[in-house]
């Protein structure tokens, strides 16, 4: 991958000021994303809950499965692309005993990042889950970034026991910890002030409802083994999701979601 990167993007900067595995993994390509399908506490999710799920790992299993190359990293149309594939097993079943397929095309332009998923229920029963990508942004400064789009959508504000308030900003800054979830979102919303160059980003999703808001602010950045104590000064998570309610498909069907991270 690296050499069909260094050959398509030579100026790209890989390298990585952060302290913490965490967020060090994430500054490669300026966002990184790990995604999370899953449905909270009962049956979910392959790969799990968005959030603690009684039957597996945090957010699911699929973030810490090992994927398969489905088709090895390319150039097509000036973009580098390539797909990684999860299907169920022993251990996926062991925990949540449904069949599928989860197909993850990764296409890298030189100023956007399209991410797609697509999930196949391969097997005779429907099931239903939730979805999310967890991306990363890097900002130089926390209080200098801010995100448009959200004004007056309602939220679930998990640091505050889940209670419902609408956003009343037309730009949303982050002072403190953050744990939204915004509902019946736009499919188009701009994250100001991030990455190195403190430019603007559009997020465009499709069949992604939820936008996600996280810092985790400086007394949980502490409490974090992976994350340095200064980094929430320096990142912030938009993430878009299918989270706040599960999307259900039944047996032999197939769902696609996207999202395209493009630099303004
Ligand atoms: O530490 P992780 O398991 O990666 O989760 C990191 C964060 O992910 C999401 O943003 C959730 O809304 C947060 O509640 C969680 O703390």
């Amino acid at each position: 991958m690296s050499e069909i990167l260094e050959k398509r993007f030579p100026a790209a900067d890989t390298s990585s000021s952060f302290t913490g595995r965490r967020m060090q993994a994430s500054s490669a390509f300026v966002w990184c994303n790990s995604f999370i399908l899953g449905k909270p506490c009962n049956t979910f999710l392959f790969s799990a809950c968005f959030g603690p799920w009684d039957k597996g790992p945090q957010h699911g299993f699929a973030r810490i499965k090992r994927w398969q190359v489905e088709s090895p990293p390319k150039e097509e149309d000036g973009n580098i692309v390539c797909c990684l594939s999860l299907s169920d097993d022993e251990e996926t079943r062991q925990m949540w005993d449904y069949q599928f397929k989860l197909l993850y095309t990764i296409q890298l332009g030189a100023s956007s990042l399209t991410l797609k998923l697509t999930v196949q229920n391969t097997g005779n029963k429907e099931f239903d889950f939730t979805t999310l990508m967890h991306t990363y942004f890097r900002t130089g400064d926390i209080s200098h970034a801010s995100i448009s789009g959200l004004e007056q959508l309602t939220y679930i504000d998990k640091v505050a026991d889940g209670k419902e308030e609408v956003e009343k900003r037309e730009f949303v800054v982050i002072p403190e910890n953050y744990d939204r979830v915004y509902k019946n979102c736009p499919s188009e919303i701009i994250v100001k002030g991030v990455t190195e160059k403190s430019g603007d980003v559009l997020i465009k999703t499709h069949n992604f409802p939820d936008i996600v808001v996280w810092n985790p602010w400086a007394d949980k950045a502490k409490a974090m083994g992976d994350f340095g104590d200064d980094e929430y000064k320096t990142m912030l998570c938009v993430e878009a999701g299918y989270v706040s309610k599960p999307v259900t498909i039944g047996s032999g069907s197939v769902l696609h979601f996207s999202q395209t991270l493009s630099m303004l």
